[in-house]
């Protein structure tokens, strides 16, 4: 693993984009894309820089089951709106939350991965070291499934609605199986809230119960800090 401590989300922000050109400039055509805050300040990078994606495939995590894509907190809104609007690409996934037919859903997403290998995938992690929506239990070879959130993820996802009670309890999410095949992965986090989970990540066991503690056994990971984040690091 790689670890980088930065002084702050601009300058973690700009050596993920920096990592990215780099690997798109080697070669990388699918990007595996995450939402929440986190990777937002990349994608500022990313739509104010002069960089064509649209030869380029996205593949996103996850998404909350029973949101339409239009709906204003579903992932599909929020990629179209702080990235593909401005910068569009060849073709974008992301599962389909208004389908409740999971198996449709989970047979199409496994599909389109095999299809398209992904090469550079971005990052955030949960408070509780979950990656993508998979929560800790998750099995390390799982494929894409539908999860019931828990409770802490949905309190801790509930800054972006009005109240928790409207937070989705279920999503479709790419599994840590999915996630740790991409060739390079880069992953942001910023804040004390992260800094027990980014430490059990590094340093833990690499345990069920840590889903992000997977990534120990990846060949290829970046890790991208602010100070804070990086502050239960020993
Ligand atoms: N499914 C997403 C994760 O992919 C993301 O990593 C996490 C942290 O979000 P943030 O970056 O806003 O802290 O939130 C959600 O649960």
């Amino acid at each position: 693993m790689k670890i980088l401590v930065t002084k702050n989300k601009e300058e973690a922000s700009q050596k993920a984009f920096k990592l990215l050109q780099t690997d798109i400039i080697n070669g990388a055509q699918v990007l595996g894309l995450a939402t929440g805050s986190s990777p937002l300040g990349l994608y500022q990078k990313m739509t104010s820089s002069s960089v064509d994606y649209s030869s380029l495939i996205s593949i996103n995590l996850d998404e909350y089951v029973g949101l339409k894509p239009t709906d204003p907190q579903s992932y599909h809104y929020f990629m179209e709106h702080h990235l593909f609007a401005q910068k569009p690409f060849a073709k974008s996934f992301i599962p389909d939350g208004s389908n409740l037919n999971a198996t449709e859903v989970i047979n199409h997403y496994n599909q389109i991965l095999a299809t398209y290998p992904i090469d550079t995938q971005i990052l955030g992690i949960g408070n509780n070291g979950h990656i993508g929506f998979n929560e800790p239990g998750t099995p390390f070879d799982s494929q894409t499934h539908k999860v019931k959130l828990t409770l802490a993820t949905i309190n801790a996802n509930a800054r972006f609605f009005t109240s928790s009670k409207d937070v989705p309890t279920e999503a479709y999410t790419m599994g840590i199986g999915s996630i740790i095949k991409a060739k390079h992965i880069i992953l942001l986090a910023f804040g004390e809230q992260k800094a027990d989970a980014i430490n059990k990540m590094i340093n833990g066991k690499v345990t069920t119960a840590v889903p992000a503690s997977a990534l120990q056994q990846h060949p290829n990971i970046t890790v991208i800090l602010d100070k804070q984040a990086a502050s239960k690091l020993a």
